[in-house]
């Protein structure tokens, strides 16, 4: 499997949650989005709707917290039950500490970045991560459009794993389609959350079908695209 598709829950039906995460079986993660309201302008769900969805589904949770104090929260979202919690740089106070104790609980670690903030500063940080996560729109809401102006990060990032030589994976977030889906994929990414471009549809395990072809097919040559 060299690319993974990770349909985002914040687009789906919440009055039907354990459907609409059925709807998407045959996707590789579930993404679930926890806005607290302070880090992001929003509000979504916490712990105890994670762990319902894990119940509801066989599909593993990818779970990416937009909350202040990920230090003190993200370790819950692994007790109950998402197989990988993504912290915010901008709001970790000890990331390294953070992803350990993450790692020690069997959830893989992941750090995201909004789109201001540079990868370089993290860049010794990155043996500590399973997953790095390159935000390509503002965090905070479905639907928006996809910012070209992270290209260039997610190639410096993929140089930056490739140089170190390292098994983390690249994922992006925000306005991924099938209209952008491939730009992302030839800039390095290997990891795709897509919300509106999947439970926007009519058919979203058939368009999780589709962009996994359209980013198989970018990515297919490329050195770093071997399996996961
Ligand atoms: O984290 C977020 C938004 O902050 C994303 O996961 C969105 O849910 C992606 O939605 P689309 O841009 O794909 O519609």
């Amino acid at each position: 499997m060299a690319v993974q598709i990770n349909p985002s829950i914040l687009s789906a039906d919440f009055s039907r949650l354990a459907d609409e995460a059925r709807a998407v079986e045959g996707a590789d993660w579930l993404h679930v989005d926890v806005m607290d309201n302070h880090f992001v302008p929003n509000l979504t769900l916490g712990v105890p709707v994670v762990e319902s969805l894990a119940k509801a589904t066989d599909t593993p949770l990818d779970c990416h917290l937009m909350i202040e104090d990920p230090d003190r929260w993200a370790p819950q979202y692994a007790e109950a039950g998402a197989g990988s919690v993504t912290f915010h740089a901008e709001a970790a106070h000890a990331p390294v500490r953070l992803a350990r104790e993450l790692r020690r609980m069997g959830a893989r670690a992941s750090m995201a970045l909004k789109p201001a903030t540079p990868i370089e500063p993290f860049e010794d940080l990155l043996p500590e991560l399973d997953m790095l996560l390159i935000m390509t729109v503002e965090p905070g809401f479905g639907g928006q459009a996809f910012l070209d102006i992270m290209l260039p990060k997610i190639r410096r990032t993929r140089e930056l794993i490739s140089r170190h030589n390292l098994e983390l994976w690249l994922q992006v977030d925000g306005g991924v389609s099938a209209a952008t889906i491939e730009r992302c994929a030839e800039a390095g990414a290997d990891v795709f959350v897509a919300g509106s471009a999947v439970y926007g549809t009519d058919d979203p395990a058939a368009a999780v079908r589709s962009l996994r072809t359209q980013a198989e097919k970018a990515t297919s040559g490329a050195p770093w695209a071997c399996a996961h």
